[in-house]
């Protein structure tokens, strides 16, 4: 298994390139799956993810061909020849249960395996299958499948949703496009990934109303069409990397970053101290000379701060003045970086889902082990300004969510490679 090793190299200048989003891009994929036209992704970001379901989408019959050196997608589900997806490949990420939603919409039937993905929480789907039982389906849960059939397809209804979930707002969309007559999904997410899929969706023929809002209403359509659609900047690619600066100094332009993408983790880093600038490409993050200050944070569904973004902004507090404290909200497992940072020399008391981390001048270098994806990029981080080596090792989980990581991370001036297990 590969490692990263970063040596502490003082601060960091220069511009990074944002990739597409990974969260936003594996939904897309999946909504292939309701057209028997092709569906062309553009911006697609080079992850081992999107490999991943590509072989997932292939193994049930459809086309998948990748141009412009991986930055282009086109995927042809017009021979869909089988409605199983297994468990080797759906376990390895939890995007991949989002194909349930098309293949009920579109034919009626789907066996899929229950999800893997970043052992960060139980991380249930009861609320998927709730919201595709109420749109009609028969759901039945086998040797660790789940069995779907509408033999006379879904009807539209009304879904109050008792708490925000992504995915479950992405697959009960998914469905209830190809659904007859109206459906009503409210308290759904607003992240930026379900309100792309319905962008998407609408440009494919879907008649959907009030994506971004908390409700929004689908008016079921007889079938879908082929669409070219950008995939949207990587709101977590670019937070992270926002938060480089912050840890490391210097100055540091994200090539294609929105504000409103992240716009919680900025007002964040505007009250630790840190500047942050819209500019004509991108966003620019500069640290000045003050030091950064501690602030407390809570994870929250969209427009709240980004658990995805949580492990992250707890490296930057290691190194804070003062005591923060980081509240996750969403998943119950999420703090497995603590530890890790612990073994570099952070401050950090974790109880339950609070983490209290009180700011060391300086970080030490030392071995720590990826447990997730978002841990995995968190150590990076705090290698950055640590003093000597860190090596972080189990980095296939880094390769799920972030492209040429050592590339975009030494083209700002950090010392950084990848050292490949002989
Ligand atoms: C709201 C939120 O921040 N969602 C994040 C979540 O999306 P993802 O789609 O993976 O997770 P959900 O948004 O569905 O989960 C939100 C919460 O609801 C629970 N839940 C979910 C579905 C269900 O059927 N039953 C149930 O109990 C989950 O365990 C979790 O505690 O992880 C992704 C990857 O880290 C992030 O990009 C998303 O931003
Ligand atoms: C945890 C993540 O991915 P997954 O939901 O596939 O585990 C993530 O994107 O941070």
């Amino acid at each position: 298994m590969d490692s990263i090793l970063v040596t502490g190299n003082g601060a960091l200048s220069g511009q990074i390139p944002i990739a597409g989003a990974k969260n936003t891009c594996l939904k897309l994929m999946c909504a292939a799956l309701l057209t028997e036209e092709p569906l062309t992704l553009t911006n697609v970001p080079r992850l081992s993810d999107v490999k991943t379901l590509s072989e997932l989408l292939e193994s049930l019959g459809c086309e998948v061909a990748l141009v412009q050196g991986g930055q282009a997608m086109m995927l042809s589900a017009a021979k869909i020849d089988n409605l199983t997806a297994h468990y080797d490949i759906v376990r390895k990420l939890r995007a991949s249960f989002n194909v349930l939603g098309p293949m009920i919409g579109r034919f009626g039937e789907a066996v899929v395996s229950l999800p893997g993905g970043c052992a960060i929480g139980a991380r249930k789907v009861d609320l998927h299958l709730s919201a595709l039982e109420a749109l009609g389906a028969e759901i039945e849960l086998k040797e660790g499948y789940v069995h779907a059939h509408a033999r006379n397809g879904l009807k539209g209804t009304e879904i109050e949703f008792p708490f925000v979930s992504v995915g479950a707002t992405e697959n009960a969309l998914c469905a209830a496009v190809l659904a007859k007559g109206t459906t009503v999904l409210k308290n759904v997410a607003q992240e930026p990934d379900a309100v792309a899929l319905a962008h998407c969706l609408m440009a494919m023929g879907a008649d959907i109303e009030g994506a971004g809002t908390s409700q929004m209403v689908i008016r079921g359509v007889d079938r879908l069409h082929g669409t070219t659609h950008r995939v949207i900047a990587d709101r977590i690619e670019l937070g992270t990397y926002m938060i480089a600066p912050a840890i490391a100094g210097g100055s540091v332009e994200l090539l294609g970053g929105e504000r409103y993408l992240v716009a919680a983790l900025a007002d964040k880093m505007e009250e630790a101290g840190i500047e942050i600038a819209e500019t004509a490409t991108g966003l620019s993050v500069t640290r000045g000379n003050g030091p950064v200050r501690a602030v407390d944070v809570t994870t929250a569904p969209f427009p709240g701060f980004p658990t995805d973004l949580q492990a992250q902004m707890m490296a930057m507090m290691c190194t804070a003045e003062g005591t923060a404290v980081l509240e996750e909200t969403i998943f119950e497992n999420r703090f497995m970086h603590a530890p890790e940072l612990i073994r570099m020399g952070a401050k950090i008391d974790v109880h339950g889902g609070v983490a209290k981390v009180t700011g060391v001048d300086r970080l030490k270098g030392a071995p720590v082990m990826a447990t997730d994806l978002r841990a995995s990029v968190s150590l990076i981080l705090a290698g950055l300004a640590a003093e000597g080596e860190t090596l972080v090792s189990r980095v296939y989980h880094l390769d799920r969510g972030y492209e040429q990581v050592v590339r975009k991370f030494s083209g700002v001036g950090a010392k950084i490679e990848r050292i490949h297990d002989a």
